[in-house]
């Protein structure tokens, strides 16, 4: 299955800057897209990294440059596929850093005419398209705004429901679950930069010793 990985190169996870500066952000969060084209390729997808500018990446995935908004640049493709007759094409975002292949191919199996994975918090972490006239609404509550368009279009929907695609990295309360779940090398950006896990207080979270 062609899958799309949307990744703003430039400045990435500016939620995360209380803990890590802006270099570190670029480099962590490359190390996110790595682990999930990893994970897509293993899983048997054929992963095309949609970025807002040339990235380097040491995995294996063809790279497209686009600066346009995310929605308009997801829907572009959405929309060439549709044309070229394709029927179907995933949307995974970079920052799953708890995706598996063994998740992922479940994920695209899933039967739909969308499939959609919900991120805590209103998004829309994965999506299948499988519907011709389906196009993207990101930002927001876009998991709320995707039902309506499927709706709108007369496409059956599928809710994936799964613990390691809701989970994207955004805050830095979810760092921990790069730390507690995964073996990847967002988890060893995070081992090196000194992040383990915080114990101490009410909540499981992470704390940094350098
Ligand atoms: N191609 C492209 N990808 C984007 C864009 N904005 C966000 N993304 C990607 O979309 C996914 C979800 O992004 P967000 O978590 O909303 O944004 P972020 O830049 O990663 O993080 P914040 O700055 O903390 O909001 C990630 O894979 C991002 O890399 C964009 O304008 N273009
Ligand atoms: C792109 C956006 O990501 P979030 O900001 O919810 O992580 C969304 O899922 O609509």
């Amino acid at each position: 299955m062609a899958v799309l990985v949307p990744y703003a190169a430039a400045r990435p996870k500016t939620r995360l800057s209380d803990f890590l500066d802006s270099p570190e952000r670029v480099s962590f969060s490359r190390a996110m897209l790595a682990d999930v084209v990893d994970a897509v390729v293993d899983s048997g997808g054929n992963p095309t990294v949609l970025a807002t500018e040339p990235v380097e990446l040491d995995a294996d995935a063809t790279v497209e440059v686009d600066d346009r908004p995310l929605s308009t640049a997801v829907n572009d493709r959405l929309a060439a596929a549709a044309d070229d007759g394709d029927d179907s094409t995933a949307v995974v975002m970079s920052d799953l850093a708890l995706a598996t292949p063994r998740v992922l191919s479940r994920f695209f199996d899933a039967d739909g005419d969308l499939v959609v994975a919900p991120g805590r918090g209103g998004g829309t972490n994965a999506l299948v398209v499988r519907h011709p006239e389906f196009r993207v609404d990101y930002h927001g509550t876009s998991y709320l705004d995707h039902l309506r368009v499927a709706r709108d279009i007369g496409a059956s929907v599928r809710e994936f429901d799964s613990m390691r695609l809701s989970t994207d990295i955004d805050e830095p309360e979810d760092l921990v679950e790069v730390l507690l779940h995964t073996d990847g090398r967002a988890r060893d950006w995070l081992l090196d930069a000194g992040f383990t896990v915080d114990v101490r207080k009410g909540r499981v979270g992470v704390r940094r010793e350098r």
